[in-house]
Order: structure tokens, then C-alpha cells, then sequence
């Protein structure tokens, strides 16, 4: 039977780092400072608002939600963005993805100060993210997100194989640029990888990291023995419940290790957004986080 990695537990020792550090700016006459801006009401979307609100609330960060309807124009939310740029109570902005087709997200995202974009979506921090630079730059919540779990969960990445399901900018390129820093041997699949060749892949994979939104793609007997299942998938069943891109129950039986939906990737991506809003707010009033 696998060992069922507990994305909450991990979560909350995250959180509960970034409560402390939180304490310590506050202290200093500094609260971190995180806009989220979403624009209609995608699911999956308001799930995450909702949660992330929450968690700020409680780790002692300002945060601030922004929402507009689904019908508001490009400027509007541009000259939004322009507004907490400037703004020095503000440290972190997020553009809830995704937007309706009137807004060009592309050019939104460049739009967010690269010193604010706690997505990590601005051209230059993936530039950066993709060039393995040194020094600090923001990374996207959820990939590095899944690097702390698996470092917590003491899964080897060196000279390993891991197969990536889904190429988003939000997940799959930058989990890519991070497990390949590792010194991973990574594969990225998505909608135009054969049906065969998927299965060949994954009964080689070492690591198994699905993010396709595509519920059962990945089954039993695609799996290897002793390998380490991350599911990030989250659809809502017409029953109500979440469900991941992973047969959970048939994969239990093969591997070492694998994450639930919900209560494993979900939970990180929202501890680490706060970690990387803490971290911003540390660097814009050039504090030096090993000292918090
Ligand atoms: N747990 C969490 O914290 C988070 C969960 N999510 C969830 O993760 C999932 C993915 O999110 P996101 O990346 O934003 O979604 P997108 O819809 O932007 O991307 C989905 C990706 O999956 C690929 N894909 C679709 N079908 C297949 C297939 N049959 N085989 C292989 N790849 C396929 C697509 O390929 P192509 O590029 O060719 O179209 C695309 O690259 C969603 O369920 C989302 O709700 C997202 C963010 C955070
Ligand atoms: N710019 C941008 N950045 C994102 O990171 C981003 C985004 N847009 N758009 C939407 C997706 C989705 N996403 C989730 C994060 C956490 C949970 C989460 O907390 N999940 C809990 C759900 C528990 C529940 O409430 O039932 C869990 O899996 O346990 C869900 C979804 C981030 N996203």
C-alpha cells in the first residue's frame, strides 16, 4: 500500500514559518501586502480565493481581493494593475487565471511589476526561471509548491525520471525548468502525446507529476512499482466532490507514494503563496529573510 503524502501537514509547517516571519516584519512597523485580482467566477478560481483569504488572514498578511465582472474591459483591470505597482502597501499581485477572451492575460502579466509578481508570470522571471539565474526571483506557487513537498517527502530527483502531464505556464513549463535544476531527467507531455506513448513513459517514470485537469488519465497499470504519484488535477464531479487526473484507488496498489485530491497539492499552493509573498515584502524593504 502507498504511502498517502499529506499535503496538509506539509502545508501548515510552511504556514506556520511564514506566521512567525510575518511577526517579525510586523514588528518592524512592515505587513506583507498581496492583491489578488480575478475577473468572472471560474471554479476552480473561487475555490482558490476563497481559500487563499483565509490563510492570509490567519498568517497576519494584508490581503486584498479584487474582483470585477466577467464583462470588464482590458484598460480597466491594465490601469488596476498600474495602481498597485505603485502602490508600497502592496508586495505581491496576483491575476487570477483564467480571464475572459476580451483581456489579453499575456499582456497583463507582463504588465505586474516583476518585483510583485508573486506568480512568477512576468517574461522575466521565467527568462530567469528558465536559465537557472542564481539569486532570488519569484516562481509560480504551485510548482514550487510540489518541490517542497517532494523535498519533504525525501524523494530523490537526481539522475531520476520524471514524466510532467500538461505544459501550462501555471504548472507543467516551470515544474520543467525546476525538477531539470534538480538534475531530473524530465518529460513533458500534453494533448498531442500518443495514448502509447504516455503509457510507455509512465511505466518508466520514477516521479509521475499530473496536471491536465483530465480526470483517470493516468490509471494503474501505467504506473511503475515504487514510484511516486503527484496529482494536481482538480475537477468537480457532478456529485459535488474533487477528483485528481489519477485513479487514486488503482494507483494505491503499485506505488511508493502518492498525493490525495483534495488534501495534497491544493494546500501547498496556498502556503506557498503566502511564502512568496512574505519573501517579496522582505526584498522590497531589503530585509534579509535568513534574519527573519
Ligand atoms: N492543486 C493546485 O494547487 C492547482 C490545481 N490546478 C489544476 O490542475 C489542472 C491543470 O491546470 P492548468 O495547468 O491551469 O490547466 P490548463 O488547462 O491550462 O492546461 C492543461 C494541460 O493539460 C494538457 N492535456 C490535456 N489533455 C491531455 C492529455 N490527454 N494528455 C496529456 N496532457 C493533456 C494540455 O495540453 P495542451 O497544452 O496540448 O493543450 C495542457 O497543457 C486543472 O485541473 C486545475 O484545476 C491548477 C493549478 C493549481
Ligand atoms: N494566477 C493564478 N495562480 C494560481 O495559482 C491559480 C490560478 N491563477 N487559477 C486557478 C488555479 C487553481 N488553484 C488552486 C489552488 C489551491 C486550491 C486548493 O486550496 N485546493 C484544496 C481544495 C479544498 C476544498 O476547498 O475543497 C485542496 O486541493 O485540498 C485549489 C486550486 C490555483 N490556481
Amino acid at each position: 500500500m502507498a504511502k498517502i503524502i499529506n499535503g496538509k501537514e506539509i502545508a501548515q509547517k510552511v504556514r506556520a514559518d511564514v506566521t512567525k516571519k510575518v511577526e517579525k516584519m510586523i514588528a518592524q512597523g512592515i505587513t506583507p501586502g498581496l492583491a489578488v485580482i480575478i475577473v468572472g467566477e471560474d471554479p476552480a478560481s473561487q475555490i482558490y480565493v476563497r481559500n487563499k483569504e483565509r490563510a492570509a488572514a490567519k498568517a497576519g498578511i494584508n490581503g486584498q481581493t479584487i474582483q470585477f465582472p466577467t464583462d470588464v474591459s482590458e484598460v480597466v483591470v491594465f490601469n488596476k494593475i498600474q495602481e498597485l505597482n505603485q502602490d508600497d502597501s502592496i508586495d505581491a499581485i496576483l491575476l487570477q487565471s483564467p480571464v475572459p477572451s476580451q483581456i489579453d492575460e499575456e499582456k497583463m502579466q507582463s504588465a505586474i511589476d516583476p518585483n510583485k509578481d508573486v506568480d512568477g508570470f512576468n517574461p522575466l522571471n521565467i527568462g530567469k526561471l528558465f536559465a537557472n539565474r542564481a539569486g532570488y526571483y519569484p516562481v509560480a506557487n504551485t510548482p514550487k509548491g510540489i518541490m517542497t513537498l517532494l523535498a519533504e517527502t525525501q524523494v530523490e530527483l537526481q539522475g531520476k525520471f520524471v514524466v510532467i502531464l500538461g505544459r501550462s505556464i501555471l504548472v507543467g513549463r516551470p515544474l520543467f525548468a525546476l525538477l531539470e535544476a534538480e538534475n531530473a531527467t524530465v518529460a513533458l507531455l500534453h494533448r498531442y502525446t500518443s495514448d502509447e506513448l504516455r503509457h510507455r513513459l509512465l511505466q518508466q517514470a520514477d516521479v509521475v507529476i499530473a496536471a491536465t485537469g483530465v480526470p483517470g488519465l493516468v490509471r494503474g497499470i501505467d504506473l511503475k512499482a515504487g514510484s511516486v504519484v503527484i496529482d494536481v488535477g482538480i475537477t468537480r464531479l457532478p456529485d459535488g466532490h474533487l477528483t485528481g487526473d489519477v485513479d487514486f484507488l488503482a494507483a494505491q496498489d503499485t506505488v511508493a507514494a502518492i498525493t490525495p485530491v483534495p488534501g495534497g497539492v491544493g494546500p501547498m499552493t496556498i502556503a506557498t503563496l503566502l511564502q512568496t509573498t512574505v519573501e517579496l515584502a522582505a526584498k522590497h524593504h531589503q530585509m534579509e529573510l535568513q534574519e527573519l
